[in-house]
């Protein structure tokens, strides 16, 4: 564990800790990729650690404008070690460094290398790549990515920002032509960045050619003022995300040269000739394919942050009847319909995480090819990547505000960690293609390929399963309930649920309706196809993974994990297909005894995530399990008790116990 040896460890913690029936620490080499990834993030956390420029209290207790200076200071300081540590090159130890120095506080600079260096990478021609993706990764100009505007954010041919060609200068006009067509979202566009992205209708020759890209100076790169045609600002504060600056961004006739196109997939010759050069148009949404993939690892990042928070928390925290008089009361853990509600999150959370893997290898399989336009796999790639998004950020939210309310009333107060990371997790239900939006284009994705496997065409991998006949529901009375025959039974269940809808659906068509109309009639029944197929997906790579540990302990845990993963899919999913009543009951045996069997690796399973203090920033989820003392300290940091009597107490209180009217104060 890279937490120092506390000198006094809650008792009932060290007592969980030695219950674990396998090494948790080769469980970590497994989740962090290998032994020597361990030891690299490690030392990274140490550095971090022990750097005294990165400490600071809470930022809880800090205003909205401190919290963002702060994050500038932060990010930039991350930013500035990266270099002097040669590691900037290093996409591993950058990503932790930054998740330590800045734990769940969102970065004023994180959409430039989110999405605005993703997309020079992969929208630029290979000569603006050389004028713009090098100063972009020396940081010589900060960035973000401005699509979203306030009256289209899911429709984004819908977006009103207009790019007009002038031959006569060799210039793009870019221009809002109405309020509705301000950029509002983009991350880091109020304050932080001097450059965009933004997309944009492409003008020419009299003809819109659809969206585009531009790259757009929005400040000046020494003084850092607007420049001229430039509106830009804050939008205020939100739920969350009170470290970063979501900005708007207000056009007015503002001229860039004509080589700001970014002009891998398109171009516009200086005559204004407009050129297309490779035939997929949805080329343009590359990087949001990248970050969705991106998000599934983060949801499930988060709530192995949260899980870990709750689990330490249900070992120390005694409340209820003792079991006999004179007993202590019981532990939160004890209690079977807690175990049900950490476990299943716990469980969700390795799913997330070994399917977020595998995605991450599909996406860079794949993206090589496309690059060069050869675009076969995008589908499949698409279809994953958003339906996983959606996914991975609902279950994220869901696990994590489970996590929350198992902590009782400490689970609210800041002090406990769970708010900020739940306000982290959240809005990527709706960011990168709002969730319901996203299951949508997975469903589409799939009534497609049903009516490819009728035509008798091959499938991607991951769709290959929908070319395979109907046959019975899988009998789950009877036989040992294995990981395997579970995964079956949601196969069984993902390719039920699509024939059905693909069979309304083509009822729909041939009563003559539009595809449209017919797609928007099953889009309800649709998204939770999208969903079982995804979960599909989470559960092979969950089965996959478990397997392939070495260790048998390991196998045998992980496998446990999955069953009880699995089964709650079952059992939930009971509903989407006629699960006889005996096969349901005997499925809930199952998770029953799964959480008995489970419960002793409990902390063991959540503390091979290897999450040091310093990352879960958590009074209740701290390794040493001190939880009340600290609660304490932590309610004395509070501004409100800088003084004994509050300034308002002279200011009102005292004036209406006298009676005074308050009205005119
Ligand atoms: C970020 C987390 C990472 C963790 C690290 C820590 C981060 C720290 C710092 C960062 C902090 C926060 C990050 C926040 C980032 C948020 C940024 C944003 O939100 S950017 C804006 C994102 N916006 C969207 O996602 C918009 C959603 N809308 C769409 O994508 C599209 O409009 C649509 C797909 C819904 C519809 O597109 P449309 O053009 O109308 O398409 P059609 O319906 O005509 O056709 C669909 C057709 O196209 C295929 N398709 C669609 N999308 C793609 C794609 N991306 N790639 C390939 N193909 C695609 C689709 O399959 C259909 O194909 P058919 O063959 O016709 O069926
Ligand atoms: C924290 C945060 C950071 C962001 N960062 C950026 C950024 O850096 N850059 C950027 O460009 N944008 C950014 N965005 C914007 C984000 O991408 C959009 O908010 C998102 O794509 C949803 O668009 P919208 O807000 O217009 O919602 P809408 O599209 O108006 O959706 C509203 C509701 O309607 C539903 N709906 C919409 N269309 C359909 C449909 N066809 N069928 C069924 N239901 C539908 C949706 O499911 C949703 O529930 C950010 C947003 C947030 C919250």
């Amino acid at each position: 564990m890279t937490n120092p040896v506390v000198q006094k460890v809650n008792p009932m913690l060290t007592e969980e800790r030695a219950k674990a029936s396998f090494p948790v620490e080769e469980l970590t080499y497994i989740l962090d990729g290998g032994k020597f990834n361990t030891e690299k993030r490690r030392e990274i956390e140490e550095l971090v650690t022990k750097d005294p420029n990165f400490e600071h209290p809470p930022i809880q207790f800090m205003t909205r404008e401190q919290q963002y200076s702060l994050a500038v200071k932060k990010a930039l300081l991350v930013q500035q070690r990266l270099k002097e540590l040669d590691m900037l090159d290093d996409p591993y130890a950058s990503y932790f460094f930054r998740r330590i120095a800045m734990p769940r506080e969102v970065s004023p600079i994180g959409l430039h290398w989110v999405m605005f260096v993703p997309t020079l990478m992969g929208q630029c021609s290979d000569e603006q790549r050389e004028r713009w993706l090098q100063r972009a990764l020396n940081y010589e100009i900060i960035g973000t990515y401005a699509q979203t505007e306030m009256g289209h954010g899911t429709f984004l041919r819908g977006i009103e920002t207009t790019a007009t060609y002038d031959p006569s200068s060799q210039q793009f006009v870019l221009h809002s032509p109405t309020t509705t067509s301000i950029k509002w979202w983009p991350g880091g566009l109020g304050k932080t960045c001097n450059y965009a992205v933004v997309v944009a209708q492409l003008h020419t020759q009299g003809r819109c050619h659809g969206v585009h890209m531009f790259l757009v100076q929005l400040r000046d790169e020494s003084t850092h003022r607007s420049l001229p045609g430039v509106v830009c600002g804050d939008i205020g504060p939100k739920m969350g995300y009170h470290t970063i600056d979501n900005g708007f961004l207000q056009l007015n006739s503002v001229r860039i040269p004509r080589e700001n196109m970014l002009m891998r997939n398109a171009e516009v010759q200086p005559d204004g000739t407009y050129i297309r050069r490779v035939s997929n148009e949805k080329l343009t949404y590359g990087t949001m394919v990248f970050v969705r993939s991106l998000i599934v690892s983060d949801a499930a990042r988060g709530i192995s942050e949260a899980a870990t928070i709750a689990v330490r928390y249900a070992c120390v925290r005694r409340q209820g009847e003792p079991s006999s008089p004179g007993a202590p009361e019981p532990r939160l853990l004890d209690y079977p319909v807690h175990q049900y509600r950490l476990l299943t999150c716990v469980a969700n959370c390795y799913g997330l995480w070994f399917a977020s893997e595998v995605l991450r290898d599909l996406y860079f399989t794949v993206q090589p090819d496309v690059l060069e336009g050869r675009t076969e796999r995008l589908p499949e790639t698409h279809a994953l990547s958003a339906g996983l998004k959606a996914v991975g950020s609902n279950r994220g939210a869901a696990c994590v505000e489970e996590c929350r309310r198992c902590c009782g009333g400490f689970g609210f107060s800041e002090a406990s960690g769970l708010p900020k990371i739940y306000n982290d997790i959240n809005p990527a239900c709706t960011y990168e293609g709002e969730n319901t939006v996203m299951l949508l284009q997975t469903g589409r994705h799939l009534l497609k390929c049903v009516e490819r496997a009728r035509r008798g065409e091959q499938l991607a991998p991951s769709d290959a399963y929908i070319r395979s006949r109907p046959t019975p529901q899988p009998k789950l009375a009877g036989g040992p309930l294995t990981a395997d025959l579970l995964l079956g039974w949601l196969r069984w269940r993902s390719l039920s649920m699509l024939l059905e809808v693909s069979g309304r659906f083509n009822s729909f068509i041939e009563q003559r309706q539009a595809w449209a109309d017919a797609f928007q009639a099953v889009s309800r029944r649709l998204t939770r196809c999208a969903e079982a197929h995804c979960i599909l997906y989470v559960g092979q790579a969950f089965l996959d993974s478990a397997k392939a540990a070495e260790n048998p302990k390991i196998c045998g845990v992980l496998t446990s994990l999955c069953r009880l993963f699995l089964l709650n899919e079952v059992v939930s999913g009971a509903g989407d297909v006629q699960l006889s009543r005996s096969d349901l009951a005997r499925c809930q045996d199952a998770i029953d005894s799964l959480l008995t069997e489970l419960r002793p690796n409990a902390v063991a399973l959540v503390e091979a995530f290897d999450l040091p203090d310093r990352m879960l920033c958590s009074v209740i989820g701290r390794y040493d399990g001190q939880v009340y003392e600290a609660m304490l300290q932590w309610a004395r940091q509070s501004p409100l008790n800088a003084t004994d009597v509050h300034e308002s107490y002279e200011l009102y209180t005292r004036q209406f116990l006298a009676g005074r009217s308050l009205a005119k104060l």
